[in-house]
Order: C-alpha cells, then structure tokens, then sequence
C-alpha cells in the first residue's frame, strides 16, 4: 500500500525478476492492505501529500509488468494470504504443463 513500495516495483523489481528469471510468470501482491485504514500511516503519507496505493493502481502495475494475477493481502490480519499462495502455485503449475506440452510438440517435429 505504500507510493515508494508500489513505485520499485515498476523500477526496480519487474526490471531485476526480468532479466534474472525471463520466462518465468509473475504474480504481483499488494501486501499490508490494513495500511489503509491505519490512521498514523494515513497521517504520515497525508503529510507527504501521498494516499495509500488502490486496488485500480495494484491491477495497472500488474498489467504493465504483464503479471498472470495481481492479489491483494494483509499478513498481519491473515486476510488473503493462502489466496495469495493457492494462486501463485496455480500459475506455476499452469506455466509448467504448458511448457511440457511445447516440449512434447518438439519431440514430435524432430520425428
Ligand atoms: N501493517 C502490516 N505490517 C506488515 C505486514 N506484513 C509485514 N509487515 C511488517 O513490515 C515490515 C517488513 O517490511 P519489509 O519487508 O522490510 O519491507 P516492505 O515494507 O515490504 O517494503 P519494500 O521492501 O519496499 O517492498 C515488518 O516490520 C513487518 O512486521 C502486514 O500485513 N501489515
């Protein structure tokens, strides 16, 4: 939920996972949603003339760096986070069978 947070992602991290891990799908996480409603961090940023990041922000920044899914949870709340992980294991798991089936074409066309 954090502006700079949410900024290194765009800067900094979908730059570094692209060239360490190319191919490999993405799943973006808005993490520590309760910061939302938490009135000394609503504070803090106001000073700053900054607001928390928004669902609607989370899911461009996950369209721009072309994650499979953008999800949102709170570990300090336990909201969403088996979510969070259910989802990542179903894109890896999706990426892997389809990787296997390009493999199987291959196989097939050395034939
Ligand atoms: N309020 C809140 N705090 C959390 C949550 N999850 C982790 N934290 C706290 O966040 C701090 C860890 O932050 P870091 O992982 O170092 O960094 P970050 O806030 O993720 O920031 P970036 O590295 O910029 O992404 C610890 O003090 C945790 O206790 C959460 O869901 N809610």
């Amino acid at each position: 939920m954090n502006p700079t947070s949410y900024d290194n992602v765009l800067i900094k991290w979908f730059p570094e996972v692209t060239h360490f891990c190319r191919g490999t799908p993405m799943v973006l996480i808005g993490c520590k949603t309760d910061l939302r409603k938490d009135k000394e961090q609503l504070r803090k940023l106001r000073a700053a003339q900054l607001e928390p990041i928004t669902y609607t922000q989370g899911l461009s920044a996950c369209e721009q760096i072309r994650a499979a899914r953008y999800l949102e949870c709170s570990a300090k709340f336990r909201e969403n986070v088996e979510d969070v992980f259910r989802e990542a294991a179903k894109v890896a798991l999706s990426a892997l069978k389809k990787a296997q089936r390009r493999k199987q074409r291959r196989v097939c066309l050395l034939l």
